[in-house]
């Protein structure tokens, strides 16, 4: 990896990171040590206690502040001189637009939320800006590129729909943990604390006659003459226990099932209550109401009212710590084993937990990916012309022999022997016109796609308008970026580093993966004096193969480097355009 540090698009790169959490925090570092120097981060959180387990950038005493402001200063601590630039933001916040992710060279998500990943999917689309796409659960992990065209975008494929369990399961017949999770959560919680004219399968009616006369009073609606002790309790008997014997009459249910045992507050509550939410304090038996209530002691008479409707939430612990003692009575009466606090928080917010090495190993992958994003090419739009960038550019440097030139479908150039007339009089005449007065114009943020269908060789270059070029350094009027050859330089040393040129070139899907490969070749095995064959980058998909399959190497005395073709290259021929 140590020559990526140098590669010039590496450096030139402009990235965008979206999500400084788990993944995002090792992403940083990674993109910051494998010499990325232009890197925006978007993050809308504040660090949590929580996230300190894994979110190495972060510290306890940053509880509380911005992790994009938290994570840019944390690397500029190793990284001084490059640039980082935070948004305290949510990602779909208008001003981060098309225009805004144009900017960029390539979008790397580290986010945890499907909503978020298909806004990001989207504007990378409309941007036209390459993506790499990524997720962690646990041990698993994986990495994704979703760029335009090319590969598939990220809402190509269905995303798996979260479990569901069948109702009566959850109502009547629970056999698992999880089970009573559900209906502690979805019913129990949701009719309590939520909405109270939501549908709900809770057996919400009471038929017992000396209780509501119409046969459908609501257990739920508090009566005008309860106080709050009584109101609980009634809850109480009615969910664990009536709701339960009503179950229990339906005989063929249980035939083969365990019958449940209803449990009444009488059953396991003193007379009087002494329990202090959900921790039980022997001591303590006391008829002062804020001790037993929640309600009470959060100063609160009519909840509902005061504070709107609750959805349940993992962060929130009160609603945890209700739901954990509703599924364990529930678990209970079915003669599920119970489980406790930290377990069943895990299960309700459908929490697996994070492994900081898979993390780790992501932010790799995904580093991986951004350095195989376009070329960058610096030029006058307003002064070039399309034939200094043939000439100098397409030929001279990437070495190409029939180029045809695209700005997405409009073709701007083209050679072959087969051209209608009229079409070899445009492109001499687009070789004479300025690259912003071509037909299809080409200015700064411009893609545009190079192909030489002999050589199956094809490149994205992203276009950057600049004025001024030094006459000494920059002769050419121009500067390509991210085009790797072996470093000249180098030619005394017992060993030559020769980048196969394919690192730089298009993202490219993940059933075609390349990965950058770097080739130490020995003395005895270099022939200097050869002329570089035109290394085997292919933006063809189907091709599959990973290894380095053969050296090629010419002879006829022009320059001295060795390029390995990388690729045993798809023979099939590619379809011309128009
Ligand atoms: N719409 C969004 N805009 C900006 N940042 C987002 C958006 N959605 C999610 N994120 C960020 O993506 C990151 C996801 O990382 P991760 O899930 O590892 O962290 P977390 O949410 O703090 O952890 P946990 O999920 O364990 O609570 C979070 O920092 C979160 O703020
Ligand atoms: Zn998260």
């Amino acid at each position: 990896m140590a020559s990526l540090h140098h590669s010039s698009a590496v450096k030139a790169a402009k990235v965008l990171m979206v999500g400084a959490g788990g993944i995002g925090c090792e992403l940083l570092k990674t993109l910051a040590l494998s010499g990325f120097q232009d890197i925006h981060i978007i993050d809308m959180d504040t660090i949590e206690v929580s996230n300190l387990n894994r979110q190495f950038l972060f510290r306890q005493s940053h509880v509380g502040q911005s992790k994009a402001m938290v994570a840019r200063d944390a690397v500029l601590r190793f990284r001084p001189n490059i640039s980082i630039t935070p948004y305290h933001a949510n990602v779909k916040d208008s001003d981060f637009n098309v225009e805004f992710f144009k900017q960029f060279n390539v979008v790397l998500n580290g986010l945890d939320n499907l909503e978020a990943r298909r806004h990001v999917n989207r504007l990378c689309l409309a941007a036209e800006v390459p993506l790499v796409e990524s997720g962690t659960t646990g041990f698993l992990g994986q990495v994704t590129v979703h760029a335009k065209g090319k590969t598939e975008c990220y809402e190509c494929q269905p995303k798996p729909a979260p479990k569901t369990y069948p109702v009566c399961t959850i109502t009547s017949t629970p056999s698992k943990f999880v089970h009573c999770i559900v209906w502690a959560k979805d019913l129990l919680f949701a009719k309590l604390f939520g909405d109270k004219n939501q549908e709900n399968d809770l057996n919400v009616r009471s038929s017992d006659a000396s209780n509501s006369p119409e046969n459908g009073e609501d257990v739920f609606e508090r009566r005008d003459n309860e106080n709050i002790e009584q109101y609980g309790r009634r809850i109480y008997d009615h969910v664990f226990g009536y709701n339960i014997e009503v179950a229990l009459s339906n005989q063929e249910t249980w035939k083969n099932r365990n019958r449940p045992k209803p449990i009444y507050s009488r059953d396991v509550l003193p007379g009087k209550l002494n329990h202090q939410n959900g921790n039980v304090d022997k001591s303590c038996a006391t008829d002062d109401l804020s001790s037993v209530s929640t309600m009470a002691s959060l100063g609160l008479k009519n909840p509902q009212d005061e504070i709107g409707n609750l959805s349940f939430d993992k962060d929130d612990q009160l609603a945890v710590e209700f739901v954990t003692a509703a599924a364990n009575i529930r678990a209970a009466s079915f003669g599920i084993p119970l489980h406790s606090l930290f377990e069943a928080k895990g299960i309700a917010g459908n929490i697996v937990h994070a492994v900081a090495t898979t993390n780790a190993v992501v932010a790799g992958l995904i580093v991986i990916e951004a350095i195989k994003s376009p070329l960058s090419l610096e030029i006058n739009t307003h002064h070039s012309k399309l034939r200094d960038f043939v000439e100098k550019i397409v030929k001279a440097e990437l070495g190409m022999n029939s180029p045809i030139i695209m700005h997405g479908v409009t073709l701007l150039y083209e050679v072959g022997d087969d051209l209608e007339e009229d079409m070899i009089a445009n492109y001499t005449a687009n070789l004479e016109k300025v690259l912003s007065e071509l037909p299809s114009s080409v200015i700064g943020g411009t893609m545009l796609t190079v192909e030489d269908l002999q050589q199956e060789l094809t490149c994205n270059i992203y276009i950057k308008h600049r004025e001024e070029f030094d006459e000494e350094k920059e002769p050419d009027g121009m500067v390509l970026s991210g085009w790797t050859q072996a470093p000249l330089e180098k030619k005394d040393d017992n060993k030559k580093l020769v980048g196969n040129g394919g690192s730089t070139s298009t993202a490219l899907p993940t059933e075609g993966q390349k990965e950058v490969e770097l080739v130490e070749i020995s003395e005895e095995t270099e022939i200097s004096g050869k002329k570089r064959k035109q290394p085997g980058i292919s933006g063809d998909e189907t091709n599959n193969h990973n290894e380095i399959q053969k050296l090629d190497v010419v002879d006829d005395g022009e320059d001295d480097l060795v390029i390995l073709d990388q690729c045993d290259i798809d023979k099939k021929k590619k379809k011309r355009l128009q």
